[in-house]
């Protein structure tokens, strides 16, 4: 029996893809696919198995709207997004209970991230009015130098389950903002939220063509998005794995990409730290979407003075945390989206414990619960040797590391081919400078445990990807710059 979230506008809800303005139920890779609520596991609907021939209509949709979509002013499409966030602000509470009935995340932080999806419209629909070029002091008399930036063409974006509404957001609002059309694809755990985009986008005025979403045969759709010769850039979120590979498919057309990839977050507490903001920190950068997030902490080195007052305070807090069906009031921790996604936090604690590690609380599935809910978990005594030293959890595991001086304390951050996010908490003011300067990540918080904001760049170094999301440098990456030599003058 399918049971649909409660909506105050059940339109939202589509089992259905958008190509070309047309919603159609293709499904040429398959049968139908299922989306289960990761809460209670009962069926949600079914979405279409698109493959290679839709994705191929939809970029043929995409290209097609581009020429007019471009031709637009700045202040048009502007209108057109401003349109897109006060539609998303109006429909908040129906946008969340979709996000939080197929992905499980707590209703009050599925709020939070339909907010932040139309902060990051509101803010691209601002910027796309200041994509300046330049005019450059000529070297020759009878010539002049003009630089212009014109938008790449027709994306192809990919995105996760874990924030299926905000990872849209960054992307379809910079695409848009710039002039570029857009084919989206969804996680299948999580296409509703999707689908909703395209509803909104409709009522927003915004043309047919422009906007193309497709659930479907990941394989298939990003295979058709990386080689067809008419789109320009794709953009990811997902794991380091997949991004390497669609990287490695989009280079053989020399595709722009963008990619936003896994973490491994430190979170560094120098026995200085003010011990109540280092617990309350740890906790939001820990537990947020039960841990789910690529910018979760992964590992806390915490210095010998402070370890135990902050393993005790930071136990103390994570067992008191309500986990439950993010639907219910109170519940700050919600289910793991999957099986597999709890096997993995099962076999990190048990190779944790088996290498000397030294259990706080918690450590197993959700005793009242079962199912993907997981009691919030805190070892002590981790060592480098644990797989949790080197892997990206992706759940509600704590594990504490000791260090003993600050040298110590960077060399193990930075200790990892991942570079996203990082956190560390002192009062001394020099070591917030050497420390920040020190460490090889793209986000520093500085007695901060969560720093997003469409303000600032989002993005990470090494294996974390390449490219940057939000912020006046989000929009860069969906730009070609052109020299225009002005001669015979
Ligand atoms: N850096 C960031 O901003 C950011 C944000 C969210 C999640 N993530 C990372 O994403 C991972 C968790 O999300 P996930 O499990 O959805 O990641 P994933 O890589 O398994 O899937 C991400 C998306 O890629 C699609 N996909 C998977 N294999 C594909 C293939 N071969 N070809 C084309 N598409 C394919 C999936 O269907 C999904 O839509 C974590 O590693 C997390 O750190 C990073
Ligand atoms: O999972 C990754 C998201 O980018 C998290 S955040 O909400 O943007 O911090």
């Amino acid at each position: 029996m399918q049971t649909e979230p409660q909506l105050k506008r059940p339109d939202l809800f589509r089992s259905a893809i958008l190509i070309g303005g047309e919603w159609v139920k293709d499904s040429s890779a398959g049968e139908p696919i299922a989306v289960v609520d990761p809460a209670t596991g009962r069926l949600l609907g079914t979405v279409p198995n698109a493959g290679r021939a839709e994705t191929a209509r939809a970029i043929e949709a995409a290209d097609a709207a581009f020429p007019a979509w471009r031709e637009k002013t700045a202040a048009e499409r502007a209108d057109h997004l401003r349109r897109l966030a006060q539609l998303i602000t109006d429909n908040k509470e129906d946008l969340a209970r979709i996000l939080t009935a197929e992905q499980g995340k707590p209703l009050a932080e599925a709020r939070g991230e339909v907010g932040m999806s139309a902060a990051y419209v509101q803010w691209f629909a601002e910027e796309g009015r200041r994509i300046y070029g330049d005019v450059i002091p000529s070297p020759w008399q009878n010539r002049r130098i003009l630089i212009t930036k014109d938008p790449v063409g027709v994306v192809g974006a990919i995105t996760p389950w874990n924030f299926p509404s905000s990872m849209i957001a960054r992307k379809l609002g910079a695409a848009l903002a710039a002039g570029c059309t857009i084919v989206i694809k969804p996680a299948s755990q999580t296409p509703y939220s999707a689908l909703a985009w395209g509803v909104l986008c409709e009522e927003a005025g915004i043309p047919a063509g422009v906007v193309n979403i497709l659930t479907g045969a990941a394989r298939q759709i990003g295979a058709e998005l990386t080689s067809n010769p008419l789109v320009k850039k794709i953009t990811f979120t997902g794991s380091t794995e997949v991004g390497k590979q669609l990287a490695e498919q989009a280079a053989r057309t020399m595709k722009k990409v963008s990619m936003e990839l896994g973490g491994n977050a430190p979170f560094i507490v120098f026995d200085d730290a003010d011990l109540d903001r280092a617990v309350e920190g740890a906790m939001v950068a820990k537990y947020r979407n039960a841990g789910q997030t690529c910018v979760c902490t992964n590992r806390f080195l915490v210095q010998e003075g402070i370890y135990d007052a902050f393993a005790e305070r930071l136990a103390r807090a994570s067992a008191a945390m309500k986990v439950g069906n993010g639907f219910e009031e109170g519940v700050v921790q919600g289910p793991l989206i999957d099986e597999r996604a709890v096997a993995k936090v099962e076999e990190h604690i048990a190779d944790a414990l088996a290498k000397g590690g030294r259990l706080l609380t918690g450590g197993r599935r959700h005793q009242g619960l079962g199912g993907n809910f997981f009691e919030p978990t805190v070892i002590a005594d981790a060592t480098p040797a644990m797989a949790v030293a080197r892997e990206e959890t992706f759940g509600p595991l704590a594990p504490l590391f000791r260090f003993r001086d600050e040298a110590e304390a960077v060399r193990l951050a930075n200790d990892t081919e991942y570079g996203l996010a990082c956190y560390f908490y002192t009062r001394d003011l020099g070591r917030a400078f050497r420390v920040s300067e020190a460490l090889e990540y793209g986000l520093v918080g500085i007695n901060e445990g969560l720093i997003t904001t469409e303000v600032a760049p989002f993005g990470g170094v090494k294996e974390s990807g390449v490219g940057r999301e939000g912020s006046k440098y989000g929009i860069d990456d969906y730009l070609n710059i052109k020299y225009v030599c002005v001669g015979g003058l």
